[in-house]
């Protein structure tokens, strides 16, 4: 068994070739050359050995970095790809054979990241295809801006920014620029590129496990694209500090890697490392989108975001910038097939330069009736403030106790309770007719539905519109009344959560309560307020009798029965506490006054 963490792998020895086979598998228009394991070449089907009538483009490098660079290969972009082993440059005569398979008269550009191996062996390929009489150029892009000049022999490393160059190489060589053309263009772009990346964690290669150079909480600047170690170690900080720092590294004017003056115009690539979530890399773009508009005052004409040339599994970004104008905008936007560029979140086309939030529509007058919280509260409205706010502090509370209930479901519903409950303690202060029990009641349920969320949340939310149902219109709501209202809340829960009795859920907790309110008020056995505290007692009972059973309703009904052995359900246990907090706050305030 290899070591390290768990992955999707046959043999570490085929990662590679079986990659690419899965690749060409996967989209007809490319295919592969023979010569497995050693020959590691896509290129595009419609493009036949020395009749290309374009300009090849070919790129290529280690592996390790998907979709970079085989997932550029298509119409519009690249015209063929050389593949090396994980982080290693592929071999001369790899890339020799590359360029013969699709090299026409036009001729070929060579982008090649800037690493010693890539260099010397493009170099190599490119001088030994000359000589068989092909027309071969190279252009190497050199994007990194995390480390100060001067760079030495080694110069800048190639990084995420090497992507824009295949795009715009691409483009010129599809519209059938001539070698010259499609270089001089390639070049331009490389010029005018800068990138810089943060690890916030290292990316592992199949079969091994992660080096141990990062602690917990610990970010890494700078770093390139093969695990290799970057600029700095740093303490994990907020994502707009480190965006900002990104910025400012690529922009530094004492660097000069790349020089920009408010109001140019740029194109921006927010590229995932690999293990980074989506989620992740919007909230980055979003950062790096506002500061480069408001601090720099540049213009975001463009903005990619997604994973373009990955370091593996590793978690982190890359922020590339390129400086745009009408032609280089032009090739990002012309149309390719290449799949590692249709990526979901590119965009192509003008950004509109007014504001991207719209108005939330309003609903119709006569539905919105305005409410408020009354100047002086009556006996009524002061045991509804009372109730209401206890039973909101419970939730609060309790709401880690929720969480860890609801475990064998999505570990949620505390918060989501607790979100609730913050909103109704809000919405408390100004919004409630607390006079006024049943719009009282609708009002609860207003808050919940835009506070809550969850299954919970609509859930109550059905209560409580249910119960108002049952109240509205009625002139002195009777204890009876209520008995009604909460059995109708109760019933509406029953009937649109499919649930029963015995589920495991929160109704395990509220038909209990019915029961007692029903045999102690409507029968007449006691006081309501005994009868209030009562059904609590009968909610705690049934929400506890949930531990012995197995999930039929809400997430937790998802996972392994033995799982949930010994846990209550949070949605009962949560029915159980607020309503004995309300039942307490009504008889401690109605003894007060
Ligand atoms: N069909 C149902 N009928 C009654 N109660 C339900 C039902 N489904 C879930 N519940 C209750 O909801 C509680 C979980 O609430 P929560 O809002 O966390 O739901 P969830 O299933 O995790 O969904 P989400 O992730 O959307 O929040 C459960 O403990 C259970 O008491």
């Amino acid at each position: 068994m290899a070591e390290g963490p768990a992955k999707l792998i046959n043999n570490t020895e085929d990662v590679v070739t079986e990659a690419l086979d899965g690749l060409v598998h996967c989209y007809p228009h490319l295919v592969r050359l023979d010569g497995f394991p050693e020959v590691k070449v896509v290129l595009r089907r419609d493009v036949q050995q020395g009749c290309f009538r374009k300009v090849a483009v070919i790129s290529g490098g280690g592996s390790g970095h998907e979709p970079a660079h085989a997932g550029y290969v298509g119409q519009g972009m690249l015209t063929a790809a050389v593949c090396g082993n994980i982080f290693s440059s592929p071999p001369v005569n790899s890339i020799l054979a590359a360029i013969r398979a699709v090299t026409g008269p036009p001729g070929c550009l060579l982008i090649v990241k800037n690493y010693t191996g890539d260099r010397l062996n493009f170099g190599l390929a490119a001088e030994a295809a000359k000589a068989e009489g092909l027309k071969i150029e190279m252009v190497i892009v050199e994007d990194d801006c995390a480390l100060p000049p001067p760079r030495g022999i080694v110069g800048r490393r190639g990084l995420a920014g090497t992507v824009f160059v295949h795009k715009i190489a691409g483009a010129v060589a599809e519209e059938g620029g001539t070698l010259e053309e499609v270089k001089a263009e390639a070049e331009k772009a490389a010029l005018n590129i800068g990138t810089m990346g943060v690890a916030l964690s290292l990316c592992t290669w199949p079969g091994l496990k992660a080096s141990a150079r990062m602690r917990a909480g610990q970010i890494e600047l700078g770093l390139g694209i093969h695990g290799e170690p970057g600029a700095m170690l740093s303490n994990m900080q907020p994502v707009e500090d480190i965006v900002s720092h990104m910025l400012e590294t690529i922009l530094s004017k004492s660097s000069g890697y790349l020089t920009l003056k408010g109001g140019d115009k740029v194109a921006l690539m927010v590229n995932g490392l690999g293990g980074t979530s989506q989620l992740e890399l919007l909230i980055a773009a979003w950062n790096a989108s506002t500061l480069l508009e408001v601090k720099w005052g540049l213009r975001m004409e463009r903005a990619y975001v997604g994973c373009f040339m990955t370091s593996l599994n590793m978690a982190g970004i890359s922020l590339t910038l390129m400086k745009v104008d009408d032609c280089i905008l032009k090739r990002l936007d012309a149309q390719t097939h290449a799949p590692g560029w249709q990526n979901p979140l590119s965009f192509s086309g003008s950004r509109p330069s007014t504001g991207n939030i719209r108005p939330l529509p309003q609903p119709p007058q006569e539905h919105e009736e305005s409410v408020s919280r009354p100047q002086e509260l009556t006996k009524l409205g002061t045991v509804m403030e009372a109730a209401i706010t206890a039973a909101a502090n419970v939730l609060i509370d309790m709401q880690q106790d929720f969480n860890k209930w609801d475990e064998v479901g999505d570990a949620d519903c505390g918060s989501t309770l607790a979100r609730a409950a913050r909103g109704i303690l809000e919405d408390l202060k100004t919004r409630y007719p607390l006079n006024d029990a049943a719009t009282t009641i609708r009002e609860l349920g207003r808050t919940i539905g835009i506070h809550m969320g969850g299954t919970s949340g609509a859930l109550y939310d059905i209560f409580l519109r249910a119960a108002y149902a049952h109240l509205k219109g009625v002139p002195h709501i009777k204890p009876s009344d209520w008995v009604h209202a909460f059995e109708a809340g109760t019933e509406a829960i029953k009937k649109y959560g499919r649930a029963k009795r015995g589920d495991r859920s929160m109704l395990d907790a509220l038909l209990p309560a019915v029961d007692t309110l029903k045999e102690h008020v409507v029968r007449g056995r006691s006081n309501p307020v005994t009868a209030f505290l009562e059904a609590a007692k009968a909610a705690r009972f049934g929400a506890e009798s949930t531990k012995h059973m197995d999930a039929q309703a809400g997430r937790a009904s998802y996972v392994n029965k033995a799982v949930s052995q010994g846990q209550p359900d949070p949605g009962a246990m949560a029915v159980a506490a607020w309503l004995k907090a309300a039942a307490t706050a009504v008889e401690r305030t109605l003894s007060a006054m």
